[in-house]
């Protein structure tokens, strides 16, 4: 039987006073890979942030890990978070600490305080990003792609039901986006990880095949076919 981490029902989202988005309906299931797609403006980015709790539900009804988006106060949101994990276009890795200093910090902002069983997760999450040798480096020292693994080794932190990426392959070449889109099939195939991921790259969902939703027109589609973005 079906499973969802994601249930959302009549759900009209809003930035400032525009509505972005109506009626959107959307049921995603545990283990689950869901492209978002559509044009620049959509509301791709405006349904993740509603998932995520940065953007407050106003209307509609929605479950996300557990969580209801209707009864979310400041005093909830970092249990949400905590129990799903987000990656962005941009890495947002701090820059003056290392990579395992950025990692601690997320754990100790989670509620983490054993040293040891930190330095345990962390060689962990950055084994299974296969970057298990790079904890000493700073940000600038690592390309692109390696940046992002280490974005995504940090999402995977709090061992997340679901993770949210917004275009994570937008600021990485053909090749190092087909090795971050293979690492999060990986990691939803193997760890039973959902994963929500808003793209614009045609190419990624042809490569790398999963159920799409597109954002069109101020409404979703559901099990959208890919014939544009
Ligand atoms: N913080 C904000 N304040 C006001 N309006 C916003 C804000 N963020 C986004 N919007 C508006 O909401 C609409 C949806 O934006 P959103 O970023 O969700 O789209 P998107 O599909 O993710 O776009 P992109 O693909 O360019 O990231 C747009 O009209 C945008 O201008």
């Amino acid at each position: 039987m079906a499973d969802p981490i994601i249930e959302i029902r009549n759900v009209n989202i809003y930035q400032g006073d525009s509505l972005v988005l109506q009626d959107v309906n959307l049921t995603v299931d545990k283990g689950e890979f869901v492209y978002l797609v559509g044009k620049t403006g959509t509301g791709k980015s405006s349904l993740l942030k509603t998932m995520y709790g940065e953007l407050i539900l106003k209307e509609g009804d929605g479950t996300v890990a557990g969580y209801d988006l209707r009864k979310l106060t400041w005093k909830t949101v970092p249990y949400l978070r905590r129990s799903i994990g987000v990656v962005f276009q941009d890495f947002q890795l701090l820059t003056d600490r290392n990579v395992n200093e950025n990692l601690k910090f997320v754990l100790k902002a989670t509620g983490w305080k054993d040293e040891k069983l930190m330095n345990e997760k962390i060689a962990d999450v950055l084994d299974k990003v296969g970057l298990k040798s790079k904890g000493f480096k700073m940000p600038f020292e690592m390309s692109g792609g390696e940046q992002q693994r280490i974005d995504i080794a940090r999402a995977l932190l709090n061992s997340p039901k679901l993770i949210l990426a917004d275009e994570p392959t937008g600021n990485l070449d053909p090749e190092t986006s087909d090795e971050i889109m293979s690492l999060l099939f990986h990691i939803s195939r193997d760890y039973g990880t959902a994963i929500v991921m808003a793209t614009h790259d045609y190419i990624v969902l042809k490569k790398f095949p999963a159920r799409v939703v597109r954002t069109e027109h101020g409404r979703i589609i559901d099990n959208a076919t890919i014939t544009h973005l």
